[in-house]
């Protein structure tokens, strides 16, 4: 089935959209002359060597090259945003949590509205990520942003966003996700007036879906409900700013013309939209709470196999049949670290603290798990289908122990008594034994 204005699905597909009839080249990506003196220009997501079925690059048409522009210069807004290397502080090997931010109060849009919390690795040696939540309440007109150190996932919270970018117009609401590629240039408008979220900037291996091993051909994420939009340019002149976030820093240019004038595109590498709500949660129906990594939506893989520069992993509404089991996610220390975040409801492992909007850390080895009384309620639930309803959380998890960043030491959203949420506990009582000491 196709559809001109249905949108083009498939993860990493080879899709092919003009907004012009005609515009797009037909048989070769370079002719001699473009239709219409369009200016071709390819976008690599890869390196060009990359094997095929990691290579990621798409070729734009566009008004005017977008090498037509001036020298970059420091941009001092968006004076929150951190990068990698993250050492402004040592890392802590506390379990932090943090309340979530409030909506500013001046006009702030999506890129002064950006704060990082925390991050691994850094830009430059192409592995780790950074973790930004962003509050605006202002459009972005006439300027764009693009990220030259890495692949932004973008997590709404509340608010829609409109996001318009060179190869199209992407519009994602809380409970959807949008995957911007490396250097596609963008802005955000706030069809809600106001919007808050996430940010995973992925510095590593670009985000794809994960193996299936076991479970098969389908399930989990389906590739076919990554949406990438169609072809939609702007013609206008005018005085634009142009930011770009390079090696950790900002930097701002003037353009005399839209950077949205690409007319025409083709390729695999394109900004999609998901849908959380489509996500096929694949579960026990025996007994024991399986690893998180079932519910992986989309994983950036490092060097070593199964162990992720990032998954991104969503924790959604699901039936909970689990027989003779402690349903809620067990007690670990876990080799990898583990930010969370909430989009909406409650989390099952938490029963309060943990609001939608706020953020969690447990780092490498950190013990963590149920709140007390999430544990006693669910030692003492009666074990029927249940079906946990209002809820939408999800994990960053790396392979690299997660950095915060001064800021995220310093707020006054960091909780100082999470710490308690795991005081409390009775102590299991051993039967006594005939003969035996008590101590
Ligand atoms: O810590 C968390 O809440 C995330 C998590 C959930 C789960 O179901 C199992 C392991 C895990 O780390
Ligand atoms: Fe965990």
């Amino acid at each position: 089935m196709s559809h001109r204005n249905a949108p083009l699905v498939g993860f990493g597909n080879h899709h092919a959209t003009e907004a012009v009839a005609g515009a797009l080249p037909i048989g070769r990506n370079s002719p001699q002359r473009v239709p219409f003196g369009l200016y071709a220009e390819q976008l690599s997501g890869t390196a060009f060597t990359a094997p095929r079925h990691d290579n990621r690059r798409s070729w734009l048409y566009r008004l005017l090259p977008s090498a037509a522009h001036g020298r970059y210069e420091p941009y001092s807004g968006g004076s929150l945003i951190r990068s990698g290397p993250f050492d402004e502080v040592p890392a802590s090997p506390n379990r932090l949590r943090w309340n979530p931010p409030g909506l500013p109060g001046a006009a702030t849009d999506f890129v002064d509205g950006l704060v990082t919390y925390a991050g691994n690795g850094d830009p430059a040696s192409g592995h780790g990520c950074a973790i930004h939540l962003y509050a605006a309440n202002l459009a972005m007109t006439d300027r764009a942003f693009f990220s030259a150190d890495g692949e932004l996932l973008i997590v709404p919270q509340h608010g829609a966003l409109r996001i318009v970018t060179e190869m199209g117009i992407l519009d994602v609401a809380p409970l959807e996700i949008a995957v911007i590629p490396r250097g596609l240039r963008f802005r955000v408008e706030l069809p809600d007036g106001t919007a808050r979220g996430y940010v995973c900037e992925n510095y590593g291996a670009s985000l794809r879906l994960p193996d299936l091993g076991p479970i098969g051909s389908n399930g989990l994420a389906n590739p076919r409900d990554f949406e990438a939009p169609h072809a939609a340019y702007e013609d206008r002149e005018g005085d634009y700013q142009l930011i770009q976030k390079f090696q950790g820093r900002l930097y701002a240019t003037r353009l005399d013309h839209s950077p949205f004038d690409v007319v025409a595109w083709h390729g695999n590498l394109a900004p999609v939209r998901y849908d959380l709500r489509r996500f096929n949660t694949i579960n026990t129906v025996s007994f024991d709470h399986p690893d998180p990594s079932i519910f992986t939506v989309l994983t950036s893989p490092s060097d070593t196999p199964g162990t992720a520069n990032i998954d991104f992993v969503i924790f959604p509404p699901r039936w909970m049949v689990a027989e003779d089991t402690f349903r809620p996610p067990w007690f670990h220390r876990n080799v990898m670290s583990e930010f969370m975040g909430l989009i909406h409801g409650t989390y099952d492992a938490k029963a309060g603290g943990f609001a939608p909007g706020g953020g969690s850390l447990h780092n490498c080895m950190s013990s963590h798990g149920p709140d007390a009384s999430s544990y006693e309620n669910a030692v003492t639930a009666e074990l029927t289908p249940h079906y946990l309803a209002d809820t939408m959380a999800f994990m960053f998890e790396s392979r690299h122990p997660i950095r915060p960043t001064r800021w995220a030491m310093e707020t006054e959203l960091l909780q100082d008594d999470y710490d308690a949420c795991w005081s409390g506990f009775r102590k299991a009582q051993l039967p006594t034994q005939a003969g035996e000491d008590q101590r």
